[in-house]
């Protein structure tokens, strides 16, 4: 049986005079559903997650959360929402616990100290929570951000690019911390970055100019991305019996030679076949070997010029 849909979102418009921001945007977010919402620079994410979360009405189309109108309804979509907008508001001169006390308070929260100490918990801030907020790294502070969106136990989690400016371990953490937040609650996250998609979300919808380019899952759109695994290999001399064993590969869709040394191998698949490369290799000497993530940007640029929609 499918789960409960708790967004849903039906043909939305917004403009901004003459800009539009939103243009005809449609897609559901189910219960366990963590929704990957792609797209560049301007492309409308965070305009239609202000719609969603009633900071901002649309011009045109419905969203319902757990049922509820946004427009008709917004008190009872406020309460089942939790939001962390990109810029996380400062207050930075309040601890941890006052800034979670604070956030409660104004949610009108029954039991306050159970709900800090459920979500110090879930974010792992009890080392920190009496720092005040303005002292702590960056992965810390998005934490917080987490913690306060979730103090309400809200059943719709709305997370404005939650791992941006973070460093590689830190993204790593927000991300595990996402997926372990994820159960019995529909998350929607926007991001740049396709391999977030791939490790965090089980559905992706890419907009641009306001508008829905696809709707997929996480797996589908990597396969999609022409440099998804591909392996760039720099070897100190040139080797034209390797370059045609490795073309001679069953999964080698082709290697482009961008000079005698520098190959690109692109595997038919998109599978990362790094390993077997790499066992060709042997006693060869090589300057570098490096596979590639396949970039929101570069599929997107694809997807826009047609080459693979
Ligand atoms: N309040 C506003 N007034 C005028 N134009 C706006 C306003 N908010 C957004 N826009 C414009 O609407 C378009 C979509 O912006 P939006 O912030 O939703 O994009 P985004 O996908 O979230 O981008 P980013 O990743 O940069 O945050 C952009 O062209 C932006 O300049």
């Amino acid at each position: 049986m499918e789960s409960e849909i708790l967004v849903d979102v039906k043909n939305i418009k917004k403009s901004f005079g003459a800009i539009k921001a939103v243009d005809d945007i449609s897609f559901q977010v189910r219960r366990g559903d963590i929704f990957g919402f792609l797209g560049p620079n301007g492309a409308g994410k965070s305009t239609a997650m202000k719609i969603i979360t009633c900071f901002l009405e649309q011009d045109a189309g419905s969203v319902h959360v757990a049922g509820h109108d946004t427009l008709t309804e917004s008190l009872a979509v406020r309460q089942k929402i939790g939001y962390l907008p990109e810029s996380a508001p400062a207050y930075g001169e309040m601890t941890v616990t006052g800034f979670l006390q604070f956030v409660a308070e104004a949610r009108n929260v029954a039991d306050s100290a159970a709900a800090i100490a459920r979500v110090v918990e879930m974010t792992g801030l009890e080392r920190v929570v009496h720092q005040t907020v303005e002292t702590l790294s960056k992965g810390f502070k998005r934490r917080v951000g987490l913690a306060q969106a979730l103090i309400h136990d809200p059943e719709v989690l709305i997370l404005d690019e939650p791992t941006d400016g973070l460093d590689p371990n830190q993204k790593a953490l927000v991300q595990d911390l996402i997926n372990r937040i994820a159960r019995n609650k529909a998350i929607i996250l926007s991001t740049h970055i396709l391999d977030e998609v791939e490790r965090v979300c089980n559905r992706a919808l890419i907009i641009s100019r306001g508008q829905m380019l696809v709707d997929s899952t996480p797996r589908e759109l990597m396969g999609r991305a022409g440099n998804h695994n591909v392996i760039r290999l720099v070897l100190r001399e040139p080797d034209k019996a390797l370059a045609d064993k490795i073309s001679a590969q069953n999964w080698c869709e082709r290697l482009v030679r961008q000079t005698e040394t520098e190959w690109e191998i692109v595997p038919k698949d998109r599978a990362n076949h790094l390993n077997q490369v790499m066992a060709m290799l042997e006693g060869r000497e090589i300057e570098s070997i490096a596979v590639l993530e396949g970039r929101l940007e570069e599929l997107f640029r694809e997807i826009t010029e047609g080459v693979c929609a």
